[in-house]
């Protein structure tokens, strides 16, 4: 049995790479058109396969040489505002591309599919934390691209008899505590990243995108969730698929949120370093909170967070952008 990561040499996929091999999976193979991901954040004894997931012929051989059963889908075009500016992109990249893929996985005959979906597909929830059954609404193209996908899956799944679990990240942060992998994509646009650039001296100043939400000091709350937790949800998912458990949709998330303001005092306090802040008009397609109801997944899953502290988050993406700056200068 081996497993096909889609996204694989991205910043959540190769998280979830190491923690199958940590767990001692033998055989992952990893599909990635390098788009956003790097070769050198796959560990070498992982196979890479560099194409795109809409490749019917190379997927099938792919899938067929390594005899793979389970598929978990990463990826993605994955950035809020630019959905917006070019949603016929997104559409592409994210819901056309992942119809081919699961057509490709169905004639294959893949049994089992994790699916990485978004916290954006519930769009402006009226109460926080949102439960998995609350009405989906999203109110951004990139939402909207991942929920069509997450609806494909379903009735793919139905009528194909492959088993699924959907998980809906919340706002996926940090790096792997032991500094192998991180998120390395230049010009990232995520809060916690931009923050720790500017911490380091990498950015002049961070912008603040609405200090008029209403939320307690104005900004936006998050619920940010360590990505090497996250991957861990994967990897519980993919044992709970293997052992013939139930086609599941869980968020994935603490259940709290933070300010981005908080955020950035966090970083100041955690770095040593003051910086400037930049209070703006709101940005395009920002919901003002979005917290995990996060019950379910510890339920059904039995997955258990280990990594569930702001500061340690803050801490390790500091670690990461120092030592990416380093290799960035060789
Ligand atoms: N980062 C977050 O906060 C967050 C939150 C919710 C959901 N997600 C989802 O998690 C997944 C991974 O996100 P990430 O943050 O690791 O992003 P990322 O950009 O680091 O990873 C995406 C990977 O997919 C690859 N890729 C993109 N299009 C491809 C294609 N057509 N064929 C082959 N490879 C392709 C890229 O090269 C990259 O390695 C995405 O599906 C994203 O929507 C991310
Ligand atoms: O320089 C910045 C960057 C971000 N923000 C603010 O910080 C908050 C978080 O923004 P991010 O860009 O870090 O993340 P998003 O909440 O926009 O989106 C992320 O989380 C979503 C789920 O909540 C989706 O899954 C999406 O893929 C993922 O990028 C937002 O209020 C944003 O306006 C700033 O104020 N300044």
């Amino acid at each position: 049995m081996a497993v096909l990561v889609t996204g694989g040499a991205g910043y959540i996929g190769s998280h979830m790479v190491l923690a199958l091999l940590d767990a001692g999976h033998e055989e992952i193979v990893v599909l990635d058109d390098l788009s956003t991901g790097f070769d050198w954040a796959l560990p070498p004894e992982v196979k890479l396969v560099v194409g795109d997931i809409a490749d019917q012929a190379l997927v099938t051989e792919t899938i067929l040489q390594h005899r793979i059963d389970a598929l978990a889908h990463f990826a993605a075009k994955i950035v809020v505002p630019d959905s917006v500016a070019d949603p016929l992109g997104y559409y592409l990249a994210n819901t056309a591309k992942t119809r081919s893929l699961i057509e490709t996985a169905v004639r294959t005959g893949v049994k089992h599919v994790i699916f990485s979906s978004t916290a954006a597909v519930y769009g402006e929830p009226e109460t926080v934390p949102v439960p998995e059954d609350l009405t989906t609404s999203p109110i951004n193209p990139y939402g909207r691209s991942k929920l069509m996908s997450e609806w494909m899956i379903q009735d793919a799944a139905k009528a194909h008899g492959f088993s699924y679990v959907i998980l809906r990240y919340f706002n996926v942060a940090g790096a792997d505590p032991r500094g192998r992998t991180g998120q390395s994509t230049p010009n990232a646009t995520h809060l916690i990243k931009v923050a720790t650039q500017t911490a380091l001296g990498q950015r002049s100043h961070i912008d603040v995108f609405g200090t008029d939400y209403p939320t307690p000091d104005g900004s936006c709350l998050r619920d940010y969730i360590q990505v090497s937790d996250l991957a861990e949800a994967h990897r519980v998912a993919l044992t709970h698929l293997r052992s013939g458990g139930e086609s599941l949709t869980l968020n994935c998330g603490y259940g709290r949120g933070y300010s981005v303001l908080e955020v950035i005092e966090v970083v100041k306090r955690i770095s040593g370093r003051d910086f400037e802040v930049r209070l703006c008009p709101r940005r395009a397609g920002d919901p003002a909170q979005i917290i995990a109801g996060a019950d379910r997944i510890r339920q059904r899953l039995g997955w258990v967070p280990k990594h569930d502290d702001l500061d340690a988050i803050v801490g390790q993406a500091l670690a990461w952008e120092d030592s990416l700056s380093r290799r960035n200068r060789v």
